[in-house]
């Protein structure tokens, strides 16, 4: 197993009920902490995965501060409820400005981020390098495919400078070379030395579980109304964080379907 400790709680879901004429959400808890492994300090990067209807969109607003839970609350860093604002907020469409080129949309992003003062425009080069976007900054989003688009708005999240960065179905719609690359992207995004925590809602099995550290299965139980956090699994303890190529190992095969029979 990759020797690491989970260290300081950086989010923490205490209690959150939804309910609209009926139950959609119960009993709601989980933590997310900061991991630390000889020489990395990393954000973790956390799935929460269920089947459609289940109530995972409603989670993500919950957890984005976009909505309010009809009960309890989603706490981060030192117990501060989370608002809008907080988080990274990265939508299946990669909402973009239509009007503004590429350049002039991270360029409004990286000035949100008071870290960045003076420079902007050699980060969103260093940024547009790694994510092969150095020939599009000048393009409208019209003119980019969907897996430009998808890196376009990770890099205005990571320019923002906010610690998390939520994912909404970050697989959907994205053709099977486009998949794998998208993986490999988010992979980097939480390896960097900048500590941030990616939270991905999906119905994506097999990518989710491909890069993340922990997975939680959004569920019915038995008798009870509401979906709640059925099962946790803790994928640093079974090696499978944190690896390349790791989509045909028998452990991984096992993982996923183990998910598909709690969904
Ligand atoms: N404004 C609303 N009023 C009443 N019920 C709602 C409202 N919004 C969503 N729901 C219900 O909440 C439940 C969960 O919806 P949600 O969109 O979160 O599912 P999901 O897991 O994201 O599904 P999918 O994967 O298909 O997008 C659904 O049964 C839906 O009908």
């Amino acid at each position: 197993m990759t020797e690491c400790i989970k260290a300081e709680v950086v989010l923490q879901a205490n209690n959150v009920q939804l309910t609209y004429d009926r139950p959609i959400l119960r009993d709601i808890n989980f933590c997310i902490k900061n991991i630390i492994r000889p020489g990395v300090e990393q954000g973790q990067v956390v799935s929460l995965i269920g089947r459609s209807g289940i109530g995972k969109t409603q989670l993500f607003k919950i957890l984005s501060g976009l909505q309010a839970p009809t009960a309890g609350q989603i706490t981060i860093h030192d117990n501060k409820p989370v608002k809008a604002g907080d988080m990274g907020v990265i939508f299946q469409n990669y909402y973009l400005f239509e009007w503004r080129t590429v350049y002039q949309s991270l360029l409004l992003a990286a000035k949100k981020n008071k870290k960045l003062a003076g420079k902007e425009k050699q980060t969103i080069d260093q940024y547009a390098e790694q994510f092969q976007l150095t020939g599009h900054l000048n393009l409208y989003p019209q003119q980019l495919s969907g897996g430009q688009r998808q890196r376009v708005s990770i890099m205005q999240q990571l320019l923002k400078g906010s610690d998390f960065i939520l994912l909404d179905e970050p697989f959907s719609g994205l053709d099977v070379c486009m998949l794998d690359k998208a993986v490999e992207l988010l992979l980097q995004v939480s390896l960097s030395d900048e500590l941030k925590t990616l939270i991905i809602v999906s119905h994506d099995i097999e990518n989710s579980v491909a890069i993340s550290d922990t997975v939680y299965i959004l569920g019915n139980e038995p008798g009870k109304e509401g979906a709640t956090i059925k099962k946790e699994i803790d994928l640093i303890e079974r090696d499978l964080a944190w690896q390349k190529n790791i989509k045909h190992e028998k452990r991984f095969l096992e993982t996923i379907e183990e998910i598909k029979g709690c969904l």
